[in-house]
């Protein structure tokens, strides 16, 4: 499948180092809302929709990984930028493993949250079937249930249901073949070929990809650093802001405990 023209937001300055934040199943660039005011006083940040969510294309599936993949070269291509950081979580991870993998010399320093190399694929291929029966709205209170630990969410409602929008707000078809690209994903072939600095991030409570996933990942990326978020859920950005923007400036700035 060819590349498509994916939506993107550009913050910071222009001629700092480009950082890219890739979204995760079933959210937009909004989910790096906490993250980016302060990633942006010193690096070019990139946020985009993964294809099938906000704003950006959703043809019709199924998707690979590798198409993400595409997807995020040609958006670095339209902006003029030859290298860059390269961070993701979840189904964003997948991608930036598999960017990373596949294209060593795009890839500066990398940061893979909440991820695997590894997904069972059976529960993402069941999620497709019932996205495009029954659409995304249904699916989102469970899947918010995984993103934040239940203490967490019962503090803030307000966030809650704001997630539960978003993720009815992804087209149909479009998060339908995002589930497909997870479940047909195997990115162990990958670790070993990745040679930029890693950062990989786990969520000590994280229900839908647990540390074990993130474990293997740091197990199989040579000289890679590995930061469990406790609390956390699969998306310790929103719960634990200060702590991941701040393992995220220290990786990114070199000041972390890589060679
Ligand atoms: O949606 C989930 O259950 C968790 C998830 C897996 C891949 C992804 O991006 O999110």
């Amino acid at each position: 499948m060819s590349a498509v023209e994916v939506s993107y937001t550009v913050d910071g300055p222009a001629d700092a180092p480009a950082v890219v934040l890739s979204n995760s199943l079933g959210a937009t660039r909004g989910m790096w809302d906490p993250q980016v005011p302060a990633l942006a006083e010193r690096y070019r940040v990139v946020t985009y929709d993964a294809r099938g969510h906000g704003e950006s294309p959703a043809p019709p599936g199924p998707y690979t990984v590798d198409d993400l993949v595409d997807d995020v070269l040609a958006l670095l291509d339209r902006l003029g930028v030859r290298r860059a950081h390269v961070a993701g979580l979840s189904l964003g991870g997948m991608t930036a493993m598999r960017l990373a993998a596949r294209e060593p010399a795009r890839v500066d320093r990398l940061a893979l949250l909440c991820t695997s190399a590894a997904p069972d694929p059976q529960g993402f291929l069941d999620r497709a079937v019932q996205a495009r029966a029954g659409g995304t709205a249904p699916l989102a209170p469970a899947i918010v249930g995984r993103w934040l630990t239940p203490a967490y969410a019962a503090q803030h409602p307000d966030l809650v249901a704001r997630l539960e929008a978003m993720i009815a707000g992804a087209d149909d078809e479009g998060y339908a073949s995002c589930c497909e690209a997870v479940g047909s994903f195997d990115g162990r072939g990958d670790l070993a070929r990745i040679t930029a600095p890693t950062l990989v991030v786990s969520g000590a409570q994280d229900p839908a990809l647990p540390p074990p996933h993130q474990q293997a990942i740091a197990d199989g990326v040579a000289g890679s650093t590995l930061l469990t978020v406790d609390p956390g859920a699969h998306l310790p950005n929103l719960e634990q802001p200060l702590e991941v923007t701040g393992a995220l400036l220290a990786h990114l700035d070199g000041a972390g405990r890589h060679a």
